[in-house]
C-alpha cells in the first residue's frame, strides 16, 4: 500500500537539522557576545578617563580589546574563520590580556600601578572554564596546564624575590585555585565525554532501522528537511523515490513473517548497491523504502527508479524467492515543503500500484 506521509514542516528553524541549528545559534551568540563587549569597554575606557585612574598600561589593555573584538565580529560574521580557530582566537587573546597585566603589575609598578591584581586574578580561573567549554576533554587540560604553567612561571621570580611582599600571597592561593579548579574541571569533562559517548549511541539508534540497519523514518525526513534547506538556500535541486515491494502482504502469508523480514533486508542491500555518494536510502516502514537523490532532476530519478525496479525484479532476492517493487518519483520544487513533496512522490507510487506494479512512475512538478 502506499505511504501517507506525516511530516508536517512549518517553520524554517523547525526544518534545519539539530547540528546546524545548534551552530547558528552558537555564531548568532557569539555575534551578540563581541558587540556588547566592545560597548562595555568603550563604556569602561570613557569612565576611567573621566575619573583619571587610567594609565599606559590600561590604555594598551583597552586598545587590544577595543580592536580585537570588532575584528573577531567581522571574521564571525563573515563566516571566514572556522568555529574552532575563533574559540582558540579568543583563548589566547584573554590568556595574554592576563598574563600581560600580571607581568606589569607584578615587575613594572610604575606602568602596571593600576591594574587592580584581585580583580585580574578572578578573570584568571574562568580562562581555564572556557579552555574546557571549547576544546576536547584532553586537549582542554593540556591548554589548561599550559596556561597554568605560563602564569606561574610569570609569577615565579616575584614569589621567590619577595615571598612576603603583598601580592604573594594572593599570587599563591591564585595558583592552588587554578590547579583545584583544572582537576574538578578535568574530572567533570571526563564525566560529560562518557554521557556524550552514551548519547551518541542512543542517537545513533533512535536515527536507524533495527531490522535493515538503514536510516529509519525519523532520520530520513530530517535529511529530507536538510536538503530542503540547501535548496532554498543554494538552489540545489534534490529528487525522492518511494519504493513499496509489490504484494508483501503475499510474501509474509505464503512464506511467513521472517522469510519476509529476510527480503526487507535483502532489498536493502540489494538497493544500496544501485546508491551514488551522496544518496541516501532508508526504511519508511513496513516494506517501503526512500531513497533521496541531491543534485537529481526529475528525469534522473526517474531512470534510476526503473533500474532498480530492474535490478530488484531481474534476479531471486534470496533462494528462489523473487520480488518486484514499485517507485514513485517526485523532485523538490520552490513551493514545496517536505509534506507536499512526499505527497507527489506518494501519488506516483499510487499511479505505479494502479498501472500493474514492478515499474516507476513520476509526479508532474507542482
Ligand atoms: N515480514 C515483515 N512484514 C512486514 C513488516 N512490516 C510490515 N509488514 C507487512 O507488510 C505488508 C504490507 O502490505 P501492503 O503494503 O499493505 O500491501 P501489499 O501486499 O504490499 O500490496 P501492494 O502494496 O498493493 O502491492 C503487511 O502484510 C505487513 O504486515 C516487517 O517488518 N516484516
Amino acid at each position: 500500500m502506499p505511504l501517507t506521509p506525516d511530516v508536517a514542516m512549518s517553520s524554517h528553524a523547525d526544518r534545519q537539522p539539530a547540528p546546524y541549528a545548534g551552530r547558528e545559534r552558537k555564531r548568532a551568540a557569539l555575534l551578540a557576545i563581541f558587540a556588547l563587549c566592545w560597548v562595555g569597554l568603550v563604556l569602561a575606557c570613557v569612565v576611567t578617563e573621566s575619573r583619571g585612574v587610567s594609565s599606559p598600561a590600561l590604555h594598551a589593555v583597552f586598545a587590544a580589546n577595543i580592536v580585537f573584538h570588532p575584528l573577531m565580529f567581522a571574521l564571525v560574521y563573515g563566516r571566514w574563520l572556522p568555529e574552532r580557530v575563533v574559540d582558540l582566537a579568543c583563548l589566547l587573546f584573554a590568556a595574554g590580556i592576563c598574563a600581560a597585566c600580571m607581568v606589569l603589575r607584578l615587575y613594572f609598578p610604575v606602568q602596571g600601578g593600576r591594574i587592580e591584581l584581585e580583580r585580574l586574578y578572578l578573570w584568571i580561573p574562568v580562562i581555564y572554564v572556557f579552555a574546557f567549554t571549547v576544546a576536547g576533554h584532553k586537549s582542554s587540560l593540556a591548554l589548561s596546564l599550559g596556561l597554568m604553567a605560563l602564569f606561574f612561571a610569570i609569577s615565579l621570580p616575584y614569589l621567590l624575590q619577595s615571598p612576603a611582599e603583598r601580592f604573594a600571597s594572593l599570587t599563591i592561593q591564585l595558583h592552588v585555585v587554578s590547579a583545584v579548579l583544572v582537576t574538578a574541571l578535568y574530572f567533570f569533562s571526563g564525566h560529560h565525554q562518557r554521557l556524550q559517548l552514551t548519547m551518541d549511541e542512543l542517537a545513533a539508534l533512535s536515527h536507524t532501522d533495527e531490522l535493515t540497519g538503514l536510516p529509519n523514518r525519523h532520520r530520513i525526513s530530517q535529511v529530507v528537511d536538510y536538503e530542503l534547506l540547501r535548496f532554498e538556500r543554494h538552489g540545489r535541486g534534490f529528487a525522492l523515490i518511494l519504493i513499496d515491494i509489490d504484494r508483501f502482504k503475499d510474501v509474509n502469508d505464503r512464506l511467513g513473517q521472517q522469510a519476509g523480514d529476510l527480503a526487507l533486508k535483502a532489498l536493502a542491500l540489494r538497493a544500496r548497491q544501485t546508491l551514488r555518494d551522496g544518496d541516501t536510502l532508508g526504511r519508511w516502514g513496513g516494506g517501503e523504502f526512500v531513497i533521496v537523490l541531491p543534485e537529481a532532476g526529475l528525469d534522473d530519478a526517474l531512470r534510476k527508479a526503473r533500474a532498480l525496479c530492474a535490478h530488484v525484479g531481474r534476479t531471486p532476492l534470496i533462494d528462489d524467492l523473487s520480488i518486484t517493487i514499485s517507485c514513485g518519483v517526485a523532485s523538490v520544487t520552490p513551493a514545496d515543503m517536505a509534506q507536499s513533496l512526499f505527497q507527489r512522490a506518494d501519488a506516483a507510487l499510487h499511479a505505479a500500484k494502479q498501472h500493474g506494479r514492478n515499474r516507476a512512475e513520476s509526479a508532474a512538478p507542482a
